[in-house]
């Protein structure tokens, strides 16, 4: 799908499949965009982007009155292979056409494809292609090494890479066209692609924002989503707060992750629900594995506090909760308020094993508690007491 960003700008958006996984990891269920943009100025002809597949490439270029070997210039953001994996087709196609990236990107682009015309920007250079001003700024390490974004200066027009991005097909291009249901959808789904994809980066974020901070940005193009042009400020507040939940402040919000065999760990969880929801604050309940960590990540990620309930299995933590847990580590979850309870029936095992993980993701522990079987009245006020003492520590 091809759309007009202004007369010299043009956005190719391409959905992958909502049967594929984004990464190889991430559930994509309500799509995701990969959005590629041309540039034309009176002299040269740029592409930012490509595609995974080079689908429909020829046939929107075709709409332009454009081949694509009348393209001059690739401006390669970063080398991941959902903007990229054509590349081979589009060097031996045109064998001639210079790209530009960051040196770490050139490395790349001669490793993997043997191109070698390619030109390294530095830091805030400008290159004119007749009446538009390119101007490139190295921006590491969000989320990939060799991640730049590019500006036009004349239009204010800022192809941010995959900053600013979110998961969920929309039919809408731009943030001034999103319906009542597209906002629905892109509030969880951009918290979601930055959870699992970004947030381990957020340092590199809030100095990438700082960096560009006295930049003039009208539009925003990231390479996923929708292009915020009414309020691009919006998007860049969003992702200051997100980025910002890795050290904290975060949402006084408490995340439930349930595992559960046979119901005794769950049949806590519907009276702290209760318990949540009359002192006013927000509780999220995920049941793990019934649901893609993702989903997990996105909502353990703005909340202050959150709380692990799973039983004992094999002598150690229930063993999707400990897969959950240590992507939570992996993805830099770190610092928050937690509660552990599980059943058990002999030994136990689980309490040590989740231990071990909050000792290592620095989390302050309310309370780790085993019981067996259903539990006891005890068990039950113990643990009722110990969420109650989780909701008071993010008061
Ligand atoms: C496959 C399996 C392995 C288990 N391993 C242990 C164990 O090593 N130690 C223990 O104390 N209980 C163990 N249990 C017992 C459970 O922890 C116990 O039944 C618990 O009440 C289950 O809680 P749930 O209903 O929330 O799943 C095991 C149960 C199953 C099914």
């Amino acid at each position: 799908m091809k759309a007009v960003i202004n007369e010299n700008v043009t956005l190719f958006r391409y959905e992958k499949s909502h049967d594929d996984l984004f990464e190889g990891c991430w559930p994509i269920r309500d799509g995701v965009s990969i959005n590629a943009y041309c540039v034309c100025g009176t002299e040269k002809k740029v592409l930012i982007d490509y595609t995974e597949s080079g689908a429909s490439f020829d046939s929107d270029l075709a709409d332009m009155g454009l081949r694509l070997e009348d393209i001059d210039i690739l401006v390669l953001n970063h080398m991941e292979p959902d903007h990229t994996g054509a590349l081979n087709v589009l060097f031996t196609r045109c064998p001639n056409i210079e790209v530009y990236a960051t040196r770490l990107g050139a490395t790349e682009t001669e490793t993997l494809y043997g191109h070698k015309n390619v030109h390294v920007i530095t830091n805030g250079e400008e290159l004119n292609i007749g009446g538009k001003t390119l101007v490139f700024y190295a921006t590491p390490n969000i989320h990939w090494p060799d991640t730049m974004m590019t500006y036009i200066k004349e239009d204010g027009i800022l192809f941010s890479c995959d900053a600013f991005g979110a998961f969920g097909s929309y039919q809408s291009v731009f943030d001034d066209e999103l319906t009542e249901k597209e906002w629905a959808l892109l509030k969880p789904e951009t918290e979601r692609y930055y959870a699992s994809i970004v947030a381990s980066f957020s340092p590199f974020v809030l100095r990438g924002i700082k960096a560009l901070s006295a930049l003039d940005i009208k539009t925003i193009c990231p390479s996923h989503g929708i292009v915020w042009r009414k309020d691009p400020g919006y998007v860049v507040a969003w992702y200051q707060k997100l980025a910002t939940y890795l050290e904290g402040p975060r949402e006084k919000e408490i995340t439930i992750l349930i595992s559960s065999m046979y119901g005794n760990t769950l049949s806590y969880i519907s009276n702290l629900v209760q318990i949540a929801k009359k002192e006013g604050i927000v509780v999220n309940t995920v049941r793990i594995p019934d649901t893609n960590d993702s989903y997990a990540l996105e909502k353990v990620w703005r909340s202050e506090a959150f709380v692990v309930a799973a039983p004992t299995y094999e002598m150690e933590l229930f063993p999707s909760m400990a897969h959950t847990l240590d992507l939570l580590n992996r993805k830099a979850v770190k610092g928050r308020k937690v509660l552990y309870f599980g059943s058990s029936l002999w030994s136990g095992g689980a309490a040590k094993e989740f231990n071990a993980y909050a000792e290592k993701m620095k989390l302050e522990v309310i309370d780790s508690i085993e019981f067996r079987g259903k539990g006891t009245p005890a068990d039950r006020q113990k643990i009722e007491d110990g969420f109650k003492k989780l909701i008071e520590a993010i008061k």
